[in-house]
């Protein structure tokens, strides 16, 4: 289905009814993302969205329209639209990064927070300029040579190492599913909502008074890393260390990634 909020119009997939769960893939992903988990969660509405520049969602030519900030009132607006007044959010890295700036700044909309393999962005100016810097030479690569040369080199970063060690059909799912962008979207994805062009939220983890669930695979010694900085911040999280898993859990470990999420999200009242 297709939602127009604040002048940008969202692709969203709908499955089931019971305990919202919005759900939000990472920087080539979709709302494909999360269909094999359908089985799995009966319990809870999923509400799977292709994020700016994304999927079946419009691209827009302005790269300002993409700031995380922007994206964080487009889903309170979807979640008005609706009449779902807190969600639980769950984040997928990039999506990660946007489930928290939804959280830091429309705290009252989320009940539980997900965080897979992500981060509340980069702690220094200088390190977010450099980001900037490397991210622009990205999208301009993306634009001048094309969304499948991007893809090639994108699928072997090392953060995706482990991921060669997935089934065929795994591996050809995920890179149909990051060749199926514009190189408008993703570009102007990096340039507006990109790890270095986000606010840092280290800052502001103290005030999440919702429950946090950190997720990270033992393999991604980076985003572990920065999952176990975020714990010691955050008021009311846990984390979980998923054993022979890298980057994208909820790809190599797909029946534990599910435990863990439905155990987080059947704890007590919140
Ligand atoms: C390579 C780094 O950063 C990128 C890696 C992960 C994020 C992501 O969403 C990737 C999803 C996927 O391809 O499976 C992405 C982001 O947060 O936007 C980062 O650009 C790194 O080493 O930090």
């Amino acid at each position: 289905m297709s939602v127009m909020v604040n002048g940008v119009r969202y692709h969203v997939e709908q499955y089931g009814e019971g305990e919202p769960l919005l759900l939000l893939h990472g920087f080539t992903g979709s709302a494909d993302t999360w269909r094999p988990f359908v089985p799995f969660w009966p319990d809870f509405r999923m509400m799977a969205v292709d994020l700016l520049g994304h999927g079946r969602t419009e691209a827009p030519k302005n790269a300002e329209r993409y700031r995380i900030e922007h994206a964080a009132t487009d889903l309170a607006a979807l979640l008005d639209e609706w009449g779902v007044e807190q969600a639980n959010v769950l984040g997928y890295s990039m999506g990660g990064r946007l489930a928290l700036a939804f959280a830091v700044l429309h705290p009252h909309r989320v009940r539980r927070l997900l965080l897979e393999s992500s981060s509340p962005g980069l702690k220094t100016e200088e390190e977010r300029r450099a980001r900037r810097e490397a991210d622009e030479v990205l999208a301009r690569k993306i634009e001048t040579e094309g969304v499948r040369s991007f893809v090639d080199d994108w699928e072997k970063l090392p953060l995706f190492a482990t991921q060669q060690a997935l089934p065929e059909p795994t591996r050809a799912a995920i890179r149909r599913e990051r060749l199926r962008h514009t190189a408008t979207g993703l570009a102007n994805s990096l340039r507006g909502m990109g790890t270095g062009v986000q606010p840092s939220f280290w800052e502001r983890l103290g005030e999440l008074a919702m429950p946090v669930l950190l997720v990270c695979g033992e393999r991604d010694e980076k985003f572990c890393r920065i999952a176990a900085q975020m714990h010691e911040r955050l008021p009311n999280s846990e984390l979980v260390c998923v054993k022979e898993a890298g980057h994208a859990i909820h790809v190599e470990q797909p029946g534990i990634f599910a435990k863990i999420v439905s155990e987080f999200m059947t704890k007590g009242e919140v």
